[in-house]
C-alpha cells in the first residue's frame, strides 16, 4: 500500500489520476494506492519504508525530491544544455521540452542523462497524472517518465478522434523512442550518445526458444544439448576462471554439432573471436560492449531488460531477442530491481508485439511456467528449475510438455 498526496493546486488532476489507478488495479500492476491531500505545495508519495516528493516548476527555492520542469516559454533551452544540466542534477526531470520537430523528456540515471523523444507531446494534465501514479505504483523513474509520455499521447489521440487509449497505455505507437545513436534525429537534436549506431542483429529462431536453460559450465551445456535442448546459454560469472576460453570453444562446437542456439553471457570478445551463435548482454554492457563488432561478425544478440524504458532502449539496437526479467524473486542473482510479476510481463510482451522475440526470466519454475507462457512470450529462461532439479531430464520433459503453442481451435465452418 502506498499513498499519493496532492496539493490543493493539483486537484484538477484527480479526474486523470483516478481512472489510471483503476486501470492499474484492473491489471494488477502494483500495490493499492490511496489518494490524499498534501499540507505542502509538493506531491508526496509515501511507501511503508520510504517517501519522496515531487514538485512541478518550483520557483527558485531548493526542494528535496524530484523537481519537474514541464512548462516552457520560448526561447527554449537547447537539448544539449538540458542534457548537461540533468547529468549534474539527479533530481531534475525535464519534461516535454519542445524541439524543432517534437518534444523530449530527460532524466538522470547513474551520473548521466537519459531521454525519450517523440513528435507529438500529447496532453499535459494526463502526462502529469501518469508520472505521479506510476511513481506511486513504484515504477522506477525512467518507466514513470516513459509511461507519462505514452499516456499523454494516448489521451490526446482518444480525444481527437474518439479512439485511442484513456486507460493504461499499451500500444507501441503511443510510446516515445529511447534516444540513442540509432535514432536518426539524435545528432540534429544535439543529443550526445556514448554508443555507436548499429545495424539490426541476425535473427534467432523463436520456435527454438521455448525452454531456454542458462547454465554455468560447458559440461551442463553438452548434457542439455544431448537431451535435445534447442537453445541454451553458458553463463560463467568468474572472470578469473582459467578454463573460460576452453569452455567457450567447447560449447560453440557442441552447439554447431547439435544445430542448437548456444548463447554466451557477457564474454562478447571471445564470442566474436570464436564465432559463437550469439551473445547475451545486460543493460550496463550496452555502454561498453562493441555492438558493431558483434553485429558485423553475424552473431545474434539477446538483451536483458527490466521495465518499459529498458525495453524501448533495447529495441533501438534491434536485437535478436529481448529478455524480460526478473518475473519472480530469484536467489540465483542479486537483483537491484523488483520482481515484475506476470501482469507487467504481459504488458511488456504486448508492447514489443511481433517486433522481437521475447524471453521471460527470473524465479520461473514448473509451477509458474504456464502462467508465464500464457502471456505469449516466446521463451522461458531458467537456471535453478533445471540445474537444481532432482532429475533434470524429467524437468526438461515436463517443461517441454507445457511450453507448446496450441493453434486456436478451428471453427467448424473452416473445415471445407
Ligand atoms: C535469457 C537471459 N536473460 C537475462 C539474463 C541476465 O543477463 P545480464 O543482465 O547480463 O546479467 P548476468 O546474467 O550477466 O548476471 C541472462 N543471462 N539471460
Ligand atoms: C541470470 C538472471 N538474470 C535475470 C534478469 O532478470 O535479468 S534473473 C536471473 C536469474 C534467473 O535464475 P532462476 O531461474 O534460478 O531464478
Ligand atoms: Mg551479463
Amino acid at each position: 500500500m502506498s499513498s499519493l498526496c496532492l496539493p490543493d493546486s493539483l486537484t484538477p488532476l484527480l479526474m486523470h489520476v483516478e481512472p489510471l489507478l483503476a486501470a492499474a488495479d484492473k491489471y494488477q500492476l502494483g500495490e493499492q494506492v490511496s489518494v490524499d491531500w498534501s499540507e505542502s505545495e509538493t506531491v508526496d508519495i509515501q511507501f511503508e519504508e520510504r517517501q519522496f516528493s515531487l514538485v512541478f516548476n518550483p520557483d527558485g527555492a531548493d526542494i528535496t525530491g524530484y523537481k519537474v520542469l514541464d512548462q516552457w516559454i520560448a526561447p527554449y533551452p537547447s537539448v544539449s544544455e538540458m542534457q548537461q544540466l540533468v547529468a549534474q542534477k539527479p533530481n531534475l526531470i525535464v519534461s516535454g521540452l519542445p524541439t524543432e520537430k517534437g518534444c523530449i523528456d530527460i532524466w538522470h540515471h547513474n551520473g548521466e542523462a537519459r531521454a525519450v523523444y517523440c513528435h507529438h507531446a500529447g496532453a499535459s494534465e494526463p502526462q502529469r497524472a501518469m508520472l505521479m501514479v506510476a511513481l506511486a505504483l513504484d515504477f522506477p523513474l525512467e518507466d514513470a517518465v516513459t509511461l507519462a509520455r505514452a499516456h499523454a499521447r494516448g489521451y490526446m489521440e482518444s480525444h481527437m478522434d474518439g479512439y485511442g487509449e484513456t486507460g493504461w497505455p499499451m500500444s507501441r505507437e503511443l510510446f516515445p523512442r529511447a534516444l540513442t545513436a540509432n535514432h536518426p534525429e539524435a545528432e540534429d537534436l544535439g543529443w550526445t550518445c556514448k554508443e555507436a549506431a548499429v545495424e539490426p542483429f541476425a535473427a534467432t529462431d523463436p520456435a527454438k526458444l521455448a525452454l531456454y536453460p542458462v547454465v554455468d559450465s560447458a559440461e551442463w551445456v553438452e548434457r542439455l544439448l544431448d537431451l535435445g535442448v534447442a537453445t541454451t546459454q553458458l553463463r560463467i560469472k568468474d572472470e578469473n576462471d582459467s578454463t573460460l576460453e576452453a569452455q567457450i570453444k567447447q560449447v560453440i562446437a557442441a552447439g554447431k554439432a547439435h544445430q542448437a542456439q548456444v548463447y554466451l553471457n557477457d564474454h562478447w570478445q571471445l564470442a566474436v573471436e570464436h564465432k559463437a551463435y550469439g551473445v547475451h548482454l545486460g543493460q550496463e554492457d550496452l555502454d561498453t560492449a562493441d555492438l558493431v563488432a558483434i553485429q558485423q561478425a553475424g552473431l545474434r544478440l539477446g538483451l536483458s531488460t527490466h521495465g518499459y524504458y529498458e525495453i524501448l532502449r533495447a529495441a533501438e539496437f534491434s536485437p535478436s531477442y529481448i529478455a524480460l526479467g526478473h518475473i519472480f524473486p530469484t536467489t540465483t542473482k542479486e537483483m537491484p530491481s523488483k520482481p515484475q510479476g506476470v501482469n507487467r510481463l504481459a504488458l511488456y510482451h504486448k508492447l514489443i508485439g511481433e517486433a522481437f522475440p521475447t524471453v521471460a526470466i527470473g524465479g520461473i519454475d514448473l509451477s509458474r511456467a504456464e502462467k508465464v507462457w500464457r502471456t505469449g512470450v516466446n521463451g522461458i529462461a531458467v537456471v535453478r528449475a533445471v540445474t537444481q532439479a532432482e532429475d533434470p531430464k524429467a524437468a526438461l520433459d515436463d517443461f517441454n510438455q507445457l511450453l507448446v503453442r496450441h493453434e486456436p481451435a478451428k471453427d467448424a465452418t473452416d473445415a471445407e
